[in-house]
């Protein structure tokens, strides 16, 4: 499937402009973003159910910019994933074949199917009320891929569902959109949700789109500040880098540090003629070391820790300010608030992001 230009006007409001996206056969691609930056009326825009302003949307070579919803055959999935009630499992699954006057044994096979690859065989005569949220979501997904759709819409389709079964879910989700190799695009205002399920991930602010990679491409190389904060936590840290013909570097704490070429996603800093800029230096919590023994380069000190179970979250005041380190739980490195500690990370961790403009980060 294909966007090309995909734009959408509200009155004053442009709550999509000009997006445009390739999907391909079978890939899993999440739209993500803060509330109110047009991921939803992008999904709407392509079910059919919101007019295009401009642009168009193409389905396997057709244009369908301009189809009705049910034209477009597509498989939808809302948050609120109304199955009809009066009905068991199997006949929420069977409908949608029975509405396109698929043959009775055809339905049986096809239903078959879908409640194996949602692996809900032994809910097959229930009715919704009888089953978990998890189990409904399941019925949901299997009733939407049943009609074996060209594309797959999901709109938050796990937020109704409590943390831990979210989780779980989203694994589900991936397993059962891998094993029925269905086309899928998902919005979603989780991050963790679209970097674990996703092939790529889109990031919209304001209607726009500001970066599209694979999840870990993301995650390593967010392209500004702000992807750098919404996906994964991050630290950053105001500096002023000097590039010479020996380098690019820039001081920290008394130390002189040299950035790796792979540091600067961001090509578009403005130099000046002192051959300096002003930029964002972050590194994640994860690629810090923190250590009682001074071995790390930068002094601090413990203000704070969180303990989450698979980690530990501290939070070290240094003088260049607060930093939130991670350590995995492995029953020895435990820091007391008040410890003093250095802290450290490999030259390769650092990325280096050009400020966005004042009150845009
Ligand atoms: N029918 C409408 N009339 C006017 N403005 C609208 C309408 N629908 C959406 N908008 C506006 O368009 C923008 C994008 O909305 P949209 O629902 O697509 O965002 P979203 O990213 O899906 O947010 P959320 O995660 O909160 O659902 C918002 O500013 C919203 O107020």
């Amino acid at each position: 499937m294909q966007l090309h230009g995909l734009t959408k006007k509200f009155a004053d409001t442009t709550a999509v402009d000009n997006l445009s996206l390739d999907v391909a056969k079978g890939e899993f691609v999440s739209l993500l973003g803060p509330s109110g930056c047009g991921k939803t009326t992008t999904l709407q825009m392509i079910a059919g159910f919101v007019d295009v302003t401009a642009g168009s949307i193409i389905l396997d070579g057709t244009d369908i910019t301009f189809a009705k919803p049910n034209e477009r055959g597509l498989g939808i999935v809302f948050q609120t994933y109304a199955l009809f009630p009066h009905m068991t499992v199997e006949k929420n699954v069977a409908f949608g074949l029975e509405m396109r006057k698929v043959s009775g044994s055809d339905i049986a096979r096809r239903v078959r199917d879908a409640l194996a690859v949602a692996q809900l065989e032994k809910f097959a005569q229930r009715y919704p009320r009888e089953l978990s949220g998890g189990q409904r979501q399941r019925v949901a997904l299997a009733r939407a891929l049943v009609i074996q759709p060209p594309v797959l819409l999901l709109d938050e389709p796990l937020s109704n569902l409590d943390a831990n079964l979210r989780e779980e879910m989203q694994f589900e989700l991936r397993r059962i959109q891998q094993q029925a190799g269905t086309t899928t695009i998902m919005v979603t205002h989780d991050q963790a949700e679209a970097l674990s399920v996703s092939d790529r991930v889109v990031v919209m602010r304001e209607g726009k789109v500001i970066q599209i990679d694979e999840p870990y491409v993301m995650y390593e190389n967010p392209a500004t500040p702000f992807i750098s904060r919404f996906v994964g936590k991050t630290n950053t840290f105001a500096v002023t880098v000097t590039a010479t013909e020996q380098g690019t570097h820039f001081d920290l704490d008394g130390q002189r540090i040299t950035l790796k070429d792979n540091a600067n996603r961001t090509s578009h800093a403005e130099t000046s003629s002192a051959g300096t800029s002003e930029a964002l230096v972050s590194v994640r919590p994860e690629k810090i070391v923190i250590d009682r023994h001074g071995q790390g380069r930068f002094a601090g000190t413990v203000k704070n820790s969180f303990f989450l179970g698979n980690l530990w979250m501290y939070e070290v005041q240094t003088a260049f300010g607060l930093v939130v380190v991670s350590v995995i739980n492995n029953h020895q490195q435990v820091y007391k608030i008040g410890e003093d500690v250095s802290l450290d990370w490999h030259e390769d961790a650092l990325r280096v992001l050009t400020a966005e403009p004042a009150g845009n980060v």
